[in-house]
């Protein structure tokens, strides 16, 4: 296909996608199978414009002065593909798959409007009624947070340190522009796509079939970390779902001592036993019953609560979800979130440690929910947010996370990962 089919495509997607109910990718997939003859750089150049459309879509339609799917996918080849008006008139010409031109009316709009005089959530790409939320807990950034949670994401991976060293696994990734990833020694990044490429299938490598890594964002790797699993201890991972943090947790145990990993979804369970063999992990449980539960009451050393949340730390991911999310699930999610610290804190022993961990950027779901478990539970303190990350983290040219009072967030803007949010809380010995 050419650009224009391609182009058409994305707009028939991105109709499909504001007219129903469907994640964007879901819409995508139904597009492919209806479209075979649409080769693998055909569907992921339609799906980078479907996402960065998706991404930038109060910026593009503010400076397009139009918000429908056709302005929308014009938009994204403009703002994120790498190309001018100019470029896109020459390769639409000829072209009888392709939309079309771009209207004169959304030419001068484009090319006079300046994005540096829309309103603020407009330059955020962000929904009006969550910038208070996203304010609150990042302060005066909050605006630039918001540009860089809608820029595309890189991959990270996790290097599985039972199975490999990060100098073979590098190695082994070379092709695939794999290249040290910053804080950790075990992390590696493969920049985000660039105009109208593609990311390689690092899941077809020999490597990842042998355990050698996971893919994991950085920000959910620096989660992990701090919750400081040691070799020997008793973990709890009580919201484990498919199991990212558990191998985690699991790689920096060394494979000793154990993990009981719990979901109160047991089909989110299900691919977790296909990951701890590959892993080579021998030292976790998988429990579906909460009843399993009770013999760990006060016994953990670590209880790890990677909680329900709206998932607004991971927009650079799955765009669609920011323009899906409303006032009224947030809410329900502040309810869930403080039900699982409600039920999880019993596992903890005397000295242990809670860590609860989110993917938000909403204050609501974080330093708030902190303040309010702190203040119910006198028995817990936190553990300073910048001790942990002073020692645990190699420095990266001063680049360090935000610190709300309580908690650390990790960022795009801050530490250029995923959004994400931690905060370790001990219970006292007595
Ligand atoms: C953010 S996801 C976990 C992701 C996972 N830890 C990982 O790293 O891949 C949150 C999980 O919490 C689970 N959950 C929701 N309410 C729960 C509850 N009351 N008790 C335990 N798990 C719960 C959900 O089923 C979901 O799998």
């Amino acid at each position: 296909m050419r650009l224009g089919g391609r182009l058409q495509a994305a707009i028939e997607v991105l109709e499909a996608f504001e007219a129903g109910s469907r994640p964007a990718s879901d819409v995508l997939k139904d597009w492919g199978a209806a479209h075979r003859f649409a080769g693998a750089g055909d569907r992921a150049v339609i799906g980078n414009i479907v996402f960065d459309a998706l991404r930038h879509k109060l910026s593009i339609a503010w400076r397009m002065d139009a918000d429908d799917a056709r302005a929308l996918a014009f938009g994204a080849l403009l703002a994120d593909g790498g190309m001018d008006i100019a470029a896109i008139d020459v390769a639409l010409e000829g072209d009888r798959f392709a939309p079309a031109p771009l209207e004169a009316a959304r030419r001068d709009a484009w090319n006079m409007r300046d994005l540096a005089h829309a309103p603020a959530h407009v330059q955020a790409d962000v929904p009006e009624w969550c910038a208070s939320s996203l304010q609150a807990l990042l302060g005066a950034h909050w605006v630039e947070e918001g540009k860089a949670l809608a820029l595309r994401p890189p991959v990270d991976l996790r290097v599985n340190l039972l199975k490999s060293t990060t100098e073979k696994t590098l190695a082994a990734l070379e092709k695939a522009g794999a290249a040290p990833a910053p804080f950790l020694d075990q992390a590696i990044r493969i920049a985000p796509i660039e105009a109208l490429g593609r990311h390689p299938n690092v899941q077809a490598e020999q490597a990842f079939i042998d355990g050698w890594f996971e893919v994991q964002d950085l920000g959910s790797q620096l989660a992990a970390l701090f919750a400081d699993a040691m070799p020997g201890e008793q973990v709890l991972d009580y919201c484990a779902g498919a199991g990212g943090k558990t191998l985690a947790l699991a790689s920096a145990m060394k494979n000793s001592g154990q993990i009981h990993a719990y979901d109160a979804e047991r089909t989110r369970l299900a691919p977790m036993s296909e990951r701890l063999q590959r892993a080579g992990i021998r030292n976790t449980q998988i429990h579906a019953s909460l009843a399993d539960l009770e013999p760990l009451v006060g016994h953990m050393d670590l209880v790890l609560t990677d909680a329900p949340c709206t998932g607004s730390g991971t927009w650079r991911r799955r765009p669609d979800a920011k323009w899906r999310l409303n006032a009224q699930q947030l809410e329900r999610r502040v309810q869930d979130q403080k039900d699982v610290l409600e039920d999880a804190k019993r596992y903890v022993r005397p000295g242990g440690r809670l860590a609860y961990v989110t993917c938000s950027l909403f204050a609501e779901e974080n330093t708030r929910q902190v303040e309010w478990f702190l203040a119910a539970n006198p028995d817990f303190q936190e553990i300073s947010a910048e001790s942990l990350w002073q020692a645990k983290v190699r420095d990266n040219n001063g680049m360090s996370p935000v610190f709300p009072g309580h908690g650390s967030v990790f960022s795009p803007l801050s530490t250029g990962t995923d959004g994400f949010y931690v905060s370790i809380l001990q219970k006292r010995q007595s």
